[in-house]
């Protein structure tokens, strides 16, 4: 190869690196297999290469010209946005609501810790005593941001916008552990450090990983300290047939689940209207499956009736993170769902202090298949 063709493939290289760079992209894979060399080759000559200008976006952004949807930024400000059964409109939050949901966010905001990430169920350490609630959704639907709102911070849980960013359970510590039965606590144990257990979970469909939903299901199934589940529909509540067989799922290991519409703020001015339908449709839905169920997974006992929605995004939260958004509203259903008594002060319901069935060393117990 003569100097002078050496030195223009090596301008070429170093333009597409910064290509690379400044788009976002690795040069390893999208930048590098998307642009061939071909392709630079044919269409670029030298006296163009010298005038090339450097990107500062993606090369790809005018190949998307996907709007953006609407925000409203009204639905940052609201505590709770809770549909009702036979109610269109969302719950007005009262003078009778605020004791419970201060008392919520109090314990949100007290303590949080990152504690372990696990890919299989024999990676999460022994908890006894501990309630934990998982949160599930399809891939990108906002599980991650909203663990962040729900702990009042912005880096957390790790976000993207991505989809299949989170690629194993991340488990996180909340509250103080003073009303945990330490009775229950075996010799050698650890004592508790917080009183809730939060897991962030890969999610399901679009870049999902295979072998997630074989290890959720034995976690639903065989976790003691479980309590409950969060499952994010996207905000136009459409269910997807991966969202189905979730519930279906969630179902048949009568795991108590709450349903939580993400990203109202997209929604535009017509938000309640469109949450509305959506919840219209679920509903049903949910019934549907109850009815199907023999293990007492039904409504209200099974799955709560009340369903949610929230703009985990808060970019333009007026007081901070965490206090608008519908979050508040939520934190207080998840204390429910985890068994905490939220009235002035917080009590833990009788059945957090002591689990009925076995208590199997994680190491013992028999997987179906
Ligand atoms: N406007 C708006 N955007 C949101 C909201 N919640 C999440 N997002 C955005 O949605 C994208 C995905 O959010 P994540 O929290 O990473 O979604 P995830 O469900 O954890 O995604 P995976 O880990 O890939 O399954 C990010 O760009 C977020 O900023 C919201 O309430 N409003
Ligand atoms: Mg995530």
């Amino acid at each position: 190869m003569s100097g002078a063709l050496k030195y223009q493939r090596g301008l070429r290289l170093s333009r597409l690196c910064t290509n690379a760079r400044t788009c976002g992209y690795s040069t390893r894979n999208s930048c590098w297999s998307q642009l061939s060399p071909a392709s630079l080759h044919n269409s670029v000559g030298p006296k163009q290469l010298r005038r090339l200008p450097v990107l500062r976006t993606s090369p790809y952004s005018t190949l998307s010209p996907k709007p953006k949807p609407l925000e409203d930024k009204s639905v940052h400000r609201l505590s709770s946005i809770c549909f009702k059964p036979n109610s269109k409109t969302p719950a007005p939050v009262t003078k009778e609501d605020r004791p419970s949901l201060n008392a919520a966010d109090k314990f949100f905001h007290q303590r949080y810790a990152f504690l372990y990430s696990a890919s299989e169920l024999k990676n999460h350490p022994i908890n006894l005593i501990i309630p934990e609630i998982v949160i599930l959704g399809r891939s990108n639907v906002g599980k991650s941001t909203f663990i962040n709102a729900l702990l009042g911070r912005s880096d957390a849980a790790k976000v993207s916008k991505k989809a299949g960013h989170t690629s194993t359970m991340n488990v996180f510590g909340i509250g103080s552990p003073e009303f945990i039965n330490k009775d229950l606590l075996e010799k050698g144990m650890r004592p508790p450090r917080h009183g809730l257990r939060l897991l962030d979970t890969p999610g399901y469909g679009f870049r999902s990983h295979t072998d997630w939903g074989e290890t959720i299901i034995k976690y639903l199934n065989k976790r003691k300290s479980l309590r409950g589940a969060v499952l994010l529909y996207n905000r136009a509540g459409q269910a997807h047939d991966t969202d189905r067989n979730v519930l279906k799922a969630l179902a048949e290991a009568n795991c108590k689940t709450l349903i939580v519409l993400t990203k109202a703020d997209t929604l535009g001015p017509s938000w309640a209207e469109k949450l509305s339908q959506s919840v219209e449709s679920i509903r049903p839905e949910l019934r549907k499956l109850s009815a199907t169920q023999e293990n007492g997974w039904k409504e209200g006992t099974g799955w709560v009736p009340d369903v949610y929605a929230v703009s985990a995004g808060m970019r333009s939260s007026p007081k901070g993170l965490g206090t608008g958004g519908g979050i508040p509203g939520v934190r207080r259903a998840i204390m429910d769902m985890a068994g905490y008594n939220l009235q002035e002060k917080i009590e833990v319901k009788p059945e957090t202090i002591a689990y009925d069935g076995d208590v199997v060393s994680f190491d013992n117990i028999k997987w179906k298949s």
